[in-house]
């Protein structure tokens, strides 16, 4: 499939696409469009940043019949961050058509929802909880539903939302079409996923690997105590465009904030205790680049699409390897290249090595850079701020001043010091970050590796469970990933 025109897609479709500045589809696009427009049901896995959106996207806006006011697409999305995007990007499809396109998430008025709602969208995309809620008041009817797409199917599936799920699905009509999307889909899950689906065809992107080649991948093996200083040396090193750092607790991503700040960074925290209206505040001044650094729990792992985020950092290691595909997937993104950086404790290696022989790709092992390093990058840093306003031949008002500086003192001395002023040199403020245990002993292998999901029957008839995680052993990971308990990160 080389170009959009090839499916036959309607001119206003096309039109969309071309406003949106898609040259051609992406192999995911070209596999899995015609094949939702056929009428297929479709699980497609890609890597990340690989336009899945736009994959199950084009097929719900080209289905919607203008004719009718009911909901005829739905989109599931495990995170509200993401159901705002997941909505943007299907507006931006269905501008041209005009389709009328609907998020709906928790935290924000159920009121406000209900009265947008009486405006009839065509399409609804939400958050599974509040999903349910419309469903119950009646607010929202799915008697129409043509099509629904679940992007991160396996996370949804997985994290407790399956009952939800089910409950959505149970509404919808059975003509319905399903289209399940992720960058990883471990075996068991895509078991449970097949009993939402009728004859589902099963895409998966050949890749070596299951992270994007085009990002770099760097541990460091530290002890717990290193790693905020360790942040920090590598922040000013690698001087990232926009950075997200990872943590694996809400109150550990305060400290960390708080502790970044401190130093002189411009950053927040992301997680499932701040209001609603704190996280879009959060995740829009991030996109701006107001603020350069989110730090985040695996809230922000899954599908968020932020251009100019050239760095992501594990402060703690995942415990599931797809949690690291997806956390390291914000970055190297849309062909462009990244660098991920996971820190790791000497207990945490065989966790690092089981992710490593997951994802089938190696991690480079590298140090913390030292203090000097840290400097040395700073002050190069600075010296090309210099010198480019030096290019820019726009410093004739500040010419008289530098003569008089030139003349009592000596010139290597003005520049040293202009640069001096210019260079963010590292900060050793005392921060301390809560030791949290340190590390953990994980015991569970990712991408299926567990026992065997357990199978749904037909659409209809028996529905799928709740997929059992098994029981750690040993120190419990101080996660709050209970088994089939949907949690609050
Ligand atoms: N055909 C295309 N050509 C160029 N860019 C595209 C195309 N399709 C999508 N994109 C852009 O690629 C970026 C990544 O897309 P998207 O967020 O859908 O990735 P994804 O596969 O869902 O990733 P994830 O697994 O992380 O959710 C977006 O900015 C999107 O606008
Ligand atoms: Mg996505």
């Amino acid at each position: 499939m080389k170009t959009f025109q090839d499916f036959g897609l309607s001119p206003e479709l096309l039109k969309a696409v071309e406003q949106m500045g898609f040259d051609q589809p992406t192999p995911i696009q070209g596999k899995t469009i015609p094949l939702a427009l056929e009428g297929h049901d479709v699980l497609g896995q890609a890597q990340t940043g690989t336009g899945k959106t736009v994959a199950f996207g084009i097929p719900l806006v080209e289905k919607v019949s203008l004719d009718s006011d009911e909901i005829q697409g739905l989109v599931i999305t495990p995170t509200r961050e993401l159901a705002m995007q997941v909505a943007g990007e299907l507006q931006r499809l269905g501008k041209t058509k005009r389709v009328r396109i609907l998020a709906v998430y928790g935290g924000q008025e159920i009121d406000k929802q209900i009265r947008s709602l009486k405006k009839h969208p065509h399409i609804v995309v939400g958050t599974p909880g509040r999903l349910q809620d419309h469903l119950r008041r009646r607010t929202i009817r799915l008697d129409d539903l043509r099509m629904v797409a679940i992007d991160e199917a396996d996370e949804m599936l997985q994290m407790g939302f399956i009952e939800e799920i089910e409950a959505i699905m149970a509404q919808a009509p059975e003509t319905r079409q399903t289209l399940l999307f992720s960058a990883t889909m471990p075996p068991a899950i895509k078991a449970l996923a097949e009993a939402f689906m009728i004859e589902p065809v099963h895409v998966k992107m050949k890749a070596k690997e299951e992270t994007i080649p085009s990002i770099e991948q760097y541990y460091i093996e530290m002890q717990p105590k290193q790693k905020f200083d360790a942040l920090c040396r590598m922040i000013e090193t690698q001087a990232p465009g926009l950075a997200i750092i990872f943590a694996r607790t809400k109150k550990r991503v305060d400290e960390i904030t708080e502790g970044l700040n401190k130093r002189g960074y411009h950053a927040e925290g992301l997680h499932g205790d701040l209001s609603q209206a704190r996280r879009t505040a959060v995740m829009g001044r991030f996109k701006q680049g107001t603020i350069s650094i989110l730090v985040a729990t695996d809230v922000a792992a899954r599908g968020l699409d932020i251009t100019g985020v050239t760095h992501v950092y594990n402060y703690d290691i995942p415990q599931e390897a797809e949690s690291y595909v997806h956390r390291i997937g914000r970055t190297g993104r849309a062909g462009k290249s990244g660098v991920a950086t996971t820190f790791v404790t000497r207990r945490e290696m065989d966790h690092l090595r089981m992710i490593e022989q997951v994802i089938r790709r190696k991690m480079a092992r590298t140090t913390i850079p030292t203090i000097q390093d840290a400097l040395r990058e700073q002050q190069r840093m600075a010296v090309d701020q210099l010198v480019s306003v030096v290019n820019e031949q726009s410093v004739g008002e500040y010419a008289s001043w530098a003569h008089r500086l030139l003349s009592e003192h000596d010139a290597v001395a003005v520049v040293a010091a202009a640069l001096k002023l210019l260079t963010k040199e590292p900060d050793t403020t005392p921060v301390q970050i809560a030791e949290d245990g340190g590390d953990f002993f994980p015991k569970k292998k990712g991408f299926g590796r567990g026992k065997g999901g357990s199978r749904g029957g037909e659409r209809g008839k028996g529905k799928p469970r709740r997929q059992e995680r098994p029981a750690s052993k040993g120190k419990p990971f101080s996660s709050n990933k209970k088994k089939g308990k949907k949690q609050s990160r």
